[in-house]
């Protein structure tokens, strides 16, 4: 995994004028009451499996069709759910993307959606500067388990090497706060291509998870089964990038 600061050689981009994250700073944000609220459709039983594709843990779905979509908010059309991962550190409160005021979450959860009214197809839409959507669901550390957080940290022990496995019937929705107030902004993918293509949606509230379940991350590796050295999945996150001008709007 190579480190951020070298990405601007390979993917010139990731100098660009809207790279992601950011560092959200609640009061100069914009409230615009014509934000409505977002409207997550997310059909029971269309995840499909969890992987560990070197760089993060991802939960696919199946996108062949509008079961699971999110819309409202600043989304012109219904967006189609592609996958779910995450983005974590090594210990403490570091690994999230976004910060807030400066400050750092544990994780951070990217819900990944495309626009297929507008693309025809995933690739195309990730290209676009209104192609994808992500949803952003910040993990905060303290003692307590998330109830649901476990059906997923339970089966990172299957994934441990580059692999994948199937899950069955896992809605995310169950990964949101109970308050879907946000802040968005026009941003990119945080990991090469960095395409700038992203529509972000950040959730104000974060959801509180255990040291326990953030440890069952940290065992992730890098690395392959056939390969000997042993490397451990952790730090997989972008740091805050430059503003260069954009607002960022609040939904409240
Ligand atoms: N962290 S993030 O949510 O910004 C993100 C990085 C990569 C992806 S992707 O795998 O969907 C993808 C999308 C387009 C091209 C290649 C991969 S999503
Ligand atoms: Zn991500």
């Amino acid at each position: 995994m190579s480190s951020p600061s070298v990405w601007h050689k390979n993917y010139p981009v990731a100098q660009g004028n809207r790279q992601s994250p950011i560092d959200i700073v609640p009061h100069q944000a914009l409230h615009d009451p014509s934000l409505g609220p977002v409207v997550l459709n997310y059909d029971q039983c269309t995840s499909m499996n969890i992987t560990n594709n070197g760089h993060s843990v991802v939960v696919q779905f199946d996108d062949s069709d509008d079961r699971s979509v999110i819309q409202g908010g600043p989304l012109d059309n219904p967006y189609r759910l592609k996958q779910f991962h995450f983005h974590w550190g090594e210990k403490g409160c570091h690994g999230s993307e976004h910060t807030v005021a400066g400050n750092s979450y544990a994780s951070e959860l990217h819900l990944v959606h495309w626009n297929a009214v507008k693309y025809k197809t995933f690739g195309e839409a990730a290209t676009a500067p209104d192609g994808l959507a992500v949803l952003v669901s910040l993990l905060h550390k303290t003692g307590d388990d998330h109830r649901w957080l476990h059906v997923i940290t339970d089966a990172l022990y299957m994934v441990k090497f580059k692999v994948s496995t199937t899950v069955n019937c896992f809605n995310p929705k169950c990964l949101l706060p109970s308050s879907l107030h946000y802040w968005t902004y026009l941003g990119s993918l945080t990991t090469p291509p960095l395409h700038e293509s992203v529509i972000w949606i950040v959730l104000r509230e974060p959801i509180i998870v255990s040291e326990k379940q953030l440890g069952k991350f940290r065992m992730l590796l890098f690395t392959g089964e056939e390969e000997d050295q042993r490397i451990r999945m952790e730090n997989n996150f972008r740091p805050p990038q430059p503003l260069k001008g954009r607002k960022v709007r609040s939904s409240i």
